[in-house]
């Protein structure tokens, strides 16, 4: 009994080996509701009932917002059809009485039989005419409605500050929150559909009820046995998506990088195609025996409320029988009970089915509803004092960042200045926090202690979108747009209206104007693999590209700023490297700063001022020539490159291999 009446509960997925190979161990989702001290969801048909006002009401909001005349007039042709369809019944009463229990010869009844008959006619006519109005109206809501909806997701995603895209929990929550636009939009049509079954439901039931008072319990008898099947096997599939949720994205994963362009030279080169595959293999098949076990769970339930449903009718049917024999109800009255009964079955049939339908869809729009008051909490601020046009310098004052997950802070105690016009430089070792900087001096991250002040102002009392104007960053994993050439450079200030013309000071500053030249169509060729007739650039070719967008991005303010560049030459050749340092260089007008990260000592020699960092800690700061007199970490760095352009370097044999080969 348990089995069916108990409280659906989240099992633990049976996941193949591949994924503890692969990852590890099991991946799981743990997100607050399924983590396993909370195993039992809240997902009991009251608790279905309960929430399901707010959501129904939250999808007619959506609704009215979007088109409120075809919200009207689906409501104006549901309530039609719900009158048309007791109409229809009375027609039909009408017709038994004049057949069942009408006097006069055979001929004399048919002629009696016509007006109802006729009526009936119209009825249906009317009937169809308006379901057609309201399929047509809801054909025109939904779009709308999932179009706002995944309007709200997507503003949603881009305003959260970067802390929350950085954050495991909340990757989680925009990742199961991309289902709820479809759900939106599914829960029109099942609010229509369930609209009309409650409208038919309580006109039949009201027909039902003049018909013969003990009829009106045997219809939710025979239907109520469905709905809990059709509730229950609901919240069995959904379970099953939300435990599952991570295992099917983990095999995905894994599908993906055997297609992947970026894996393709290794799929092949180190026969990982075929490893992978037979991993892809298990987890999948894994999975498949989810979706077995669901699908007998699924079967079986169904079957045990046929099998109810099945007795509730013989008993409303035996009812009937034994009303009539024991003379308390006409054979005309019965006649048209049993219509309304099979009618009304019917309707509450699909009323349950659709109310549950609206339950499976409305948890989706409820982890959606979830995201957009989670992202909400984590917006970017908007408001705040304007950045002052002149600012002089910008100071970095003990400054600690400690991200989500981690135990460590990346930076801690950082202390830094950068004046205007001057060109500062970070160095250190990987993982020593020289990124993290960058996000925090650019304003996408926010010190968790100390402070970051631009002038006189602490940036946490600053607009941030006026902080975020001001600054200009060149990464090493600048974005790639899948869009033309000349809108790749003119996305560093998309706002500003640009010419292929103004864009060409750019593109000659980043000496990009051989590569654009070599394009089938100058800055109009399009700079995406995926679509046809589009061009890939080389590593070097797309830093050109990023370097010209960095200038464009500057060149088009005049105020104070700062110009943040993340080893920006990594795949430029040696030649192009030092012409970038240079450009680079002169880029620090009296009106910005810049800011230089590079593992690439010769790009730093020149600067005018240079901070090592260390596992999180400055530890040096100097020119070039103070750091090498200092002997510190800077001079062994520093030395060390060096070392490597001297012709006496001593090059290493190699080594006999420590796994021998396989004969
Ligand atoms: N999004 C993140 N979430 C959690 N930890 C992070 C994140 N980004 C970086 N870290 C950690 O913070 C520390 C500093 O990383 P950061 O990327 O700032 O170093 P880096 O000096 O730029 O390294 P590299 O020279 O390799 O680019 C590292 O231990 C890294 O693992």
């Amino acid at each position: 009994m348990k089995r069916f009446f108990g409280p659906v509960t989240m099992a633990d997925p049976q996941v193949s080996d591949a994924e503890h190979e692969l990852f590890g161990g099991p991946l799981r989702y743990d997100m607050g509701w399924s983590q396993h001290e909370h195993a039992t969801l809240d997902l009991t048909m009251l608790s279905a009932l309960r929430s399901m006002p707010g959501l129904v009401g939250a999808t007619l909001r959506m609704a009215w917002q979007a088109d409120r005349r075809a919200l009207l007039s689906v409501g104006v042709s549901e309530i039609g059809q719900g009158i048309a369809a007791a109409a229809g019944l009375l027609a039909v009463n009408a017709v038994m009485h004049a057949l069942l229990a009408g006097n006069g010869s055979a001929a004399e009844r048919l002629h009696a039989l016509l007006p109802g008959l006729l009526a009936a006619a119209i009825i249906g006519v009317v009937n169809s005419a308006l379901s057609a109005w309201s399929t047509s109206r809801a054909g025109r809501l939904e779009p709308k409605v999932e179009r706002i909806a995944t309007t709200q997701y997507l503003a949603a995603a881009a305003r959260v500050e970067l802390e929350a895209i950085d954050d495991p929990d909340f990757r989680r929550l925009v990742d199961i929150a991309q289902h709820g636009p479809g759900s939106a939009r599914r829960m029109i049509s099942s609010c229509v559909a369930a609209l009309n079954g409650l409208i038919s439901l309580i006109t039949t039931a009201g027909v039902l009820a003049v018909l013969h008072p003990a009829l009106l319990p045997m219809l939710v008898l025979i239907a109520a046995p469905r709905g809990w099947g059709a509730m229950r096997v609901a919240q069995e599939r959904y379970v099953s998506v939300m435990s599952w949720i991570e295992h099917v994205r983990a095999s995905r994963l894994i599908g993906n990088l055997l297609t992947e362009r970026t894996a393709a030279q290794e799929v092949r080169l180190h026969a990982v195609g075929p490893f992978l595959l037979s991993r892809y293999e298990r987890m999948a098949e894994s999975a498949e025996a989810e979706q077995e076990r669901l699908a007998s769970s699924k079967a079986l339930t169904e079957w045990v409320a046929s099998a109810l449903s099945g007795l509730a009718m013989a008993a409303t049917y035996g009812t009937m029988f034994w009303l009539i024999m024991a003379g308390h109800m006409s054979l005309a009255v019965a006649g048209t009970a049993v219509i309304a009964v099979r009618t009304g079955s019917a309707s509450l049939g699909a009323l349950v089915m659709n109310i549950n339908q609206l339950h499976e869809e409305s948890l989706y729009v409820r982890d959606h509803g979830r995201f957009l008051a989670e992202a909400g909490q984590r917006t970017l601020p908007t408001g705040g004092a304007p950045v002052p046009e002149r600012v002089k310098e910008i100071v970095l004052d003990q400054v600690t960042y400690l991200y989500p997950d981690r135990d460590t802070p990346a930076l801690d105690g950082v202390t830094l200045t950068l004046p205007m016009g001057s060109v500062t430089a970070v160095v250190g070792e990987n993982g020593s926090g020289k990124s993290t900087l960058m996000k925090i001096l650019s304003g996408m991250l926010l010190p968790e202690s100390g402070t970051l002040r631009w002038g006189e102002a602490d940036v946490t009392d600053l607009d941030r979108a006026q902080v975020f104007e001001r600054v200009s960053l060149l990464t090493q994993d600048f974005q790639r747009w899948p869009v033309t050439a000349a809108m790749n450079v003119r996305l560093g200030r998309p706002d500003h209206p640009a010419t292929d013309d103004d864009l060409k000071p750019s593109v000659d500053y980043a000496v990009a104007g051989p590569v654009i030249a070599k394009l089938p169509d100058g800055l109009r060729s399009l700079l995406a693999r995926m679509f046809r007739g589009a061009i890939e650039l080389s590593g070097g070719e797309w830093q050109k590209v990023g370097l010209a967008r960095t200038h464009w991005r500057s060149s088009t303010s005049q105020a104070d700023g700062v110009l943040i560049v993340d080893e920006p030459t990594s795949a430029l050749d040696p030649e192009a490297e030092i012409e970038a340092f240079d450009r680079i260089r002169r880029l620090a007008a009296p009106n910005r700063a810049v800011v230089l990260v590079t593992h690439r000592m010769s790009g730093v020699r020149h600067a005018d001022h240079i901070y090592v960092l260390n596992n999180g800690h400055l530890t040096e700061h100097g020119t070039h020539d103070e750091l090498i007199t200092a002997r510190g970490r800077y001079a062994a760095m520093f030395d060390a490159q060096a070392a490597q352009y001297a012709p006496t370097m001593a090059i290493p044999h190699p080594a006999a291999p420590t796994v021998p080969d396989q004969i």
